[in-house]
């Protein structure tokens, strides 16, 4: 897979506070990465160097592409306002420079395709949380991006709404478009993401393609016991070595992003990510549970 884009040693602070540090990777044509972390963990301002909202305070962006890239952001929080849909997404595309006949078709074709027909002259201020993300989403591809930015997608729905997004989501997938996206939730990871990052304290401490055959130990503290941990939700775990009181969790990659959620969703923090050798402990010994 061609890279889109790479970034290359990018750190930021804010009032001299270090929130992003020495991050590098890069976002293949066409891939879906999945970007998650415990709260402060500099998801967000990762996005917003990516869009250009915010600049780095060190370290470079490269596009590979040969022409200006077309990125488009969905912010985490939309605005009740008191246009429609139509309306809004008219003057939004008018902001954006695109063609009124374009525009029109492109805001009826996605009305159909996001379920909102019935309800584009109806005022959003009267819309749910699901029907506002849809707008929300609409705006961001009204011209088709090169690149999908989007942060906590699913955040604050229900879980039949979660669904209906989820499908407009692998919907866009289908169409080839490129997406980063930060997310608490596992249905995003196990049925949307091709990669999982994982950021911790600003550093990338996981970088893993999903359904690639690979092992990982999860070096993590618990303010707790581990024994609140639920080992369903520790799916795919090998092995779990207690050390000095600290937990050493032995994963298949393809697990570790389900893994490393339940960890930082128990107010726990993950020490490292390192890459093991399946053989360094299937001989050996203990599960704790
Ligand atoms: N403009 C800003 N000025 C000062 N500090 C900021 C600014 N933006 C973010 N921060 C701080 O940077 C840190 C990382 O914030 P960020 O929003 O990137 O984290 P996050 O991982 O997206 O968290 P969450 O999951 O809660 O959204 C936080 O401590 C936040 O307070």
């Amino acid at each position: 897979m061609e890279d889109m884009i790479r970034l290359e040693h990018i750190s930021k602070d804010f009032d001299q506070r270090a929130v992003l540090q020495d991050v590098t990777l890069s976002i293949g044509q066409n891939e879906t990465i999945a970007l998650i972390g415990a709260n402060g963990s500099g998801k967000s301002t990762l996005l917003r160097i990516i869009c250009g909202l915010i600049r780095p305070s060190s370290g470079k962006i490269h596009s590979t592409l040969d022409k200006e890239m077309r990125i488009s952001y969905v912010p985490e929080r939309f605005p009740k306002i008191r246009l429609t849909p139509q309306e809004y997404l008219l003057s939004m595309g008018r902001i954006q420079g695109l063609n009124k006949d374009f525009l029109n078709r492109r805001i009826k074709e996605l009305m159909e395709q996001f379920g909102l027909t019935e309800a584009r002259n109806k005022r959003m201020n009267l819309f749910s949380k699901g029907m506002l993300q849809k707008v929300n989403i609409m705006q961001a591809v009204l011209a088709q991006p090169d690149l999908l930015v989007l942060d906590e997608p699913l955040s604050g729905l229900d879980a039949a709404s979660q669904q209906d997004l989820l499908r407009l989501l692998q919907e866009m997938k289908r169409q080839n478009i490129t997406m980063i996206l930060t997310c608490h939730e596992s249905i995003l990871l196990n049925e949307l993401a091709d990669r999982v990052i994982s950021l911790q304290q600003g550093r990338v401490v996981l970088n893993n393609i999903q359904g690639q055959k690979s092992y990982v130990i999860i070096h993590f503290k618990l303010p707790h016991d581990v024994s609140t941990l639920s080992m369903e939700q520790l799916g795919g775990a090998e092995k779990l070595e207690k050390v000095d009181g600290t937990y050493r969790l032995h994963v298949e990659s393809e697990f570790s992003d389900k893994a490393l959620l339940t960890i930082l969703n128990s107010s726990g923090s993950v020490c490292s990510v390192t890459p093991a050798e399946h053989k360094q402990w299937i001989a050996s010994d203990s599960f704790i549970s």
